[in-house]
């Protein structure tokens, strides 16, 4: 199922649940503005190469939407509605105060040149900025773009409207950036998994850990739950999977992946099938990378007795179901990997106040928002009696359904 067909499946059974009204939940699922722009750039070879650049800006009836821009080969515009959708709900479950967007450019980074890159998102950001703005819409990172990504964008807006820090969020902390922000989808992934084990009786420590991308998301996590006590006992990247029983050294692999731009020969460790890491024994399994990965090929072979999606959309409907009736017990995306978005909003501020905070503010703060999305998520399973999944959708689309009929519709 594609990511749209399966993000909106979810959307209609939490309205379903929440008995919302037919008229609001069509005009809920409809994007505010879809954004499709052309963007050629001169090579470093003097030959000129054209990719396609995507805003989708899916509802802003709390707050400017927000999300990240991603750069990968298979980005297109029904994955990128899908995941500004997602944003919708997910900045509704971690309550604060936006509404949803995402972008994206199709293309390979890791086949551009740096200059190439900078390129390309200035060239994106020319195209985009008189729609994008600090009360409007503000990117941020997510697969195949950082923080340097984000300097950029920031510098080319502010050709157009002046210095505008806020303008974006995840930049270098030079820039205005938050501390803790390059950290925060990860840690946010360690809170939430400590408040669903705890509904077990269980810890961090002692529990076994395979995770799905090693980049921003999955590395951070990687190091946060080893310093916790979590053994990490395989990983895998878009290079090749590694594994070791007894838990991998997180802080070499670290280091390995920075200098060989992948973990593939990493010698702690032994090479597995990058098809079969989904599949491995652990207590805790933590997709880090693409959607769509559990699938109803592979959902019955999953050995994890829970899912922390770290990734956004890994689990298709179909698995869902299958995983369900297997007892494994899955933390959705829209609660699990909202630490990203939620310091990014703290960054926001920062920037906005003209004041910024220390870092274990910032780490505090993001405990406490976690801690409170996973409480409002397992009220609404209560009310709704549902699975976690719905629980976090129930939450998001009701807080959105009621901000958008107290602001109401133009006569
Ligand atoms: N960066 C952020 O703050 C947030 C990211 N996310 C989501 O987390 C996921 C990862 O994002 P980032 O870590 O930021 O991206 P990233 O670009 O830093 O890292 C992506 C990682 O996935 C790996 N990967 C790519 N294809 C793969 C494959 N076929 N098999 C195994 N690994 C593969 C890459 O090698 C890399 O290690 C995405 O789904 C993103 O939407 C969600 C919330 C916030
Ligand atoms: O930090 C942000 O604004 C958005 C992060 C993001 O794209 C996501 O949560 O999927």
């Amino acid at each position: 199922m594609n990511a749209l067909a399966a993000t909106s499946r979810n959307f209609k059974q939490a309205a379903k649940l929440l008995g919302l009204d037919s008229k609001l939940e069509k005009s809920l699922l409809i994007p505010f503005r879809e954004i499709k722009v052309e963007c050629t750039i001169p090579k470093d070879d003097g030959t000129l190469a054209s990719f396609v650049g995507f805003r989708v800006q899916h509802d802003n009836a709390r707050g400017p939407m927000k999300g990240g821009i991603r750069y990968h080969s298979e980005v297109d515009p029904d994955e990128v509605n899908a995941l500004a959708q997602l944003m919708t709900w997910k900045t509704a479950v971690a309550n604060i105060p936006y509404g949803g967007a995402k972008g994206g450019i199709g293309c390979s980074p890791g086949d551009l040149s740096l200059s190439e890159l900078e390129r390309l998102t200035r060239v994106f950001t020319q195209k985009i900025h008189d729609l994008i703005g600090v009360h409007t819409d503000v990117p941020a990172p997510d697969m195949g773009t950082n923080a340097q990504t984000m300097a950029w964008i920031l510098d080319e807006y502010s050709k157009f409207h002046g210095y505008s820090p806020a303008i974006v969020t995840g930049k270098p902390v030079d820039l205005g950036g938050s501390l803790g922000r390059d950290a925060a989808t990860g840690r946010g992934v360690l809170f939430a998994t400590e408040a669903l084990l705890a509904e077990y009786g269980k810890g961090i420590s002692g529990q076994r850990f395979v995770i799905q991308g090693f980049g921003n998301v999955g590395s951070w996590a990687a190091q946060l739950i080893t310093k916790a006590g979590g053994k990490v006992v395989a990983v895998s990247d878009v290079t090749g999977a590694i594994k070791h029983s007894n838990g991998l050294d997180i802080e070499n692999l670290l280091k390995y992946s920075v200098k060989n731009r992948g973990i593939k020969g990493f010698s702690g460790g032994d090479a597995i099938d990058s098809n079969s890491l989904l599949t491995e024994d652990c207590d805790v399994l933590i997709p880090a990378a693409l959607g769509g990965v559990i699938n109803r090929e592979n959902a019955n072979d999953v050995r994890a007795k829970f899912i922390i999606e770290a990734a956004n959309h890994p689990t298709d409907p179909e698995a869902d179901e299958i995983l369900s009736k297997k007892g494994v017990c899955i933390l959705p995306d829209i609660l699990a990997n909202s630490g990203g978005v939620t310091v990014s909003y703290f960054e926001w501020v920062q920037n906005i106040q003209g004041f910024m905070w220390d870092e274990e503010k910032v780490n505090s703060e993001l405990k406490t928002y976690m801690t409170k999305g996973f409480k409002h998520v397992k009220e609404m399973c209560k009310t709704h009696n549902c699975d976690l999944r719905m629980g976090a959708f129930t939450l998001g689309v009701n807080r959105v359904a009621r901000a958008t009929l107290l602001r109401g519709w133009e006569a």
